[in-house]
């Protein structure tokens, strides 16, 4: 069997360090950072790791219903949007993903732009 993106980096230790850096870059952001004021950043982490690491095929599931969930009524636009992805796009590289795998994960984030973007 192949092996998952989720194993072949280090399974969920490679995966929270990964989001945590993600979550520094987005809360050095001006344009992402409000958005979290107040929130539980470590709750977030840990969903947001569990997201990540179901993108990776890894033991965790998450549904685009979850997704369009948390995001529902934010009123995040596409340049949110597509700032998020560069940030997570920058931290994956950090990590030293290989390119096509890089991509992979971020084909998959791309492919849910509709679950979380509710404004033009
Ligand atoms: C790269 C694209 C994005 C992905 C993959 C993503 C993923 C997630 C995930 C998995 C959660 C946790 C859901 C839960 O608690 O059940 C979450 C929550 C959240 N996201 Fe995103 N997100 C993205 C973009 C954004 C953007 C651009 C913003 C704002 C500018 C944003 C704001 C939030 C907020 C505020 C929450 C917390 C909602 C709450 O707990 O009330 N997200 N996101």
């Amino acid at each position: 069997m192949e092996q998952t993106l989720f194993d072949k980096y280090g399974g969920f230790a490679t995966v929270s360090r990964i989001v945590s850096a993600f979550y520094d870059e987005v809360l050095d952001s001006p344009r992402l950072s409000p958005f979290f004021d107040g929130l539980d950043m470590r709750r977030l982490v840990d969903h947001q790791t569990k997201f990540i690491a179901s993108l990776m095929g890894g033991p965790a599931s998450f549904s685009n219903e979850a997704l369009v969930r948390a995001h529902s009524g934010l009123g995040i636009d596409s340049e949110s949007f597509d700032e998020a992805v560069k940030i997570l796009k920058f931290t994956l590289e950090d990590f030293d993903l290989e390119e096509g795998d890089i991509s992979r994960v971020i084909g998959e984030v791309l492919s849910r732009r509709h679950c979380i973007v509710t404004q033009a």
